[in-house]
């Protein structure tokens, strides 16, 4: 690992670690912490779903968030879309980049987005012809890649199926998401070697649910194989509503704690990020799911 290596984080926390709130969070909320995200640094930020409403309610208010966006041309506000619908609403509220999700477990492609994997592709298709013409960058995500909900284990062949044809149909990059968080650092390796033969490793993200409280583990694994993107939520928020007892996904501000020991930059400010975990899980009433920002919120007091 090289120090001066720059690692990008990708905050999911606003789409990824809201979504499964049962009450729904007031947009200016949710732009208030993608303000303060942007205080603390972060420059790839995802802001919400074009999902039905019906499936995710916490994210209805899709359209008027990416409309209330401030315009940067250094701040990235990819948001997820499961189908062309998705993609025309997103696009005629002014968004520059989306992310398509499929995933390498049957099971979960159906529970999630009603449709199998390769319908889920297909679907895809349209998408990828329609942002190329429109200049629109695509993020291609593949859940479940360690391990699925409903089907247990997952060969690391089917998510490098996946990842081939969602690079192939031109996403810049695939994040590999272990979205229970299942996986150990060994088998982490292993999915990036497979998946490095059908993606470039500066193609590839990690994206890891801290259920089994590996995340970290793994991303040091992950950033052994030359890894240097990574998805992560302020304050741990997080959980996916089509996989039970999936907790938070990796908490950003322990991320940015452990790339600052290893002397890699991400060109985040600890402090600022920590006030924008500490903002958010005070308004949620809830524990603040970082260590990072706990041990030094507790420091502060
Ligand atoms: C994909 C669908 C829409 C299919 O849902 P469906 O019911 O099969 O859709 P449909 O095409 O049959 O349409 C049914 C209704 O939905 C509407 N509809 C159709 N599409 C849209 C749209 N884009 N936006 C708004 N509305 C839409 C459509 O217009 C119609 O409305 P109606 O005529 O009944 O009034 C649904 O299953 C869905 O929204 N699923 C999203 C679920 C979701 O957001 N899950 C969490 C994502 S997290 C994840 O996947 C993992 C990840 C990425 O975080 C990584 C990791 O952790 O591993």
């Amino acid at each position: 690992m090289s120090h001066l290596d720059h690692v990008k984080i990708i905050e999911v926390g606003v789409r990824d670690g809201l979504q499964n709130e049962k009450t729904p969070v007031p947009t200016d909320v949710k732009l208030a912490l993608i303000n303060r995200l942007i205080d603390a640094g972060l420059n790839a930020i995802e802001a919400t779903s074009f999902v039905s409403p019906k499936w995710v309610p916490q994210m209805a208010d899709h359209r008027e968030i990416v409309e209330a966006l401030p315009q940067s041309s250094t701040v990235k506000f990819p948001v997820l879309t499961p189908n062309l619908k998705g993609f025309d609403n997103a696009i005629a509220a002014g968004a520059k980049e989306v992310a398509v999700f499929a995933a390498a477990s049957e099971s979960f492609s159906q529970k999630n987005i009603n449709c199998s994997i390769e319908e889920s592709i297909d679907r895809f298709t349209p998408i990828f012809e329609k942002a190329q013409s429109l200049g629109i960058r695509v993020r291609g995500y593949v859940s479940c890649v360690l391990g699925c909900p409903y089907e247990g284990d997952v060969s690391i062949q089917k998510v490098v199926d996946v990842a081939d044809r969602l690079y192939q149909s031109g996403s810049y990059e695939i994040s590999l998401g272990d979205t229970i968080g299942v996986g150990t650092p060994a088998r982490t390796i292993e999915l990036i070697k497979g998946v490095q033969q059908v993606a470039p490793i500066n193609n590839v993200a990690v994206h890891f649910h801290d259920t089994y409280g590996q995340a970290l583990a793994n991303i040091y694994a992950a950033l052994e194989t030359g890894v240097r993107s990574i998805d992560a939520s302020v304050a741990g928020l997080g959980g996916c509503p089509y996989a039970k007892g999936a907790s938070g996904n990796v908490a950003t501000e322990d991320v940015v704690y452990m790339l600052n020991g290893l002397g890699l930059s991400s060109g985040v400010d600890l402090d600022k990020l920590v006030d924008a975990g500490d903002f958010i899980s005070q308004f949620l009433k809830r524990d603040n799911n970082s260590k990072v920002a706990k041990a030094i919120l507790a420091k502060r007091h």
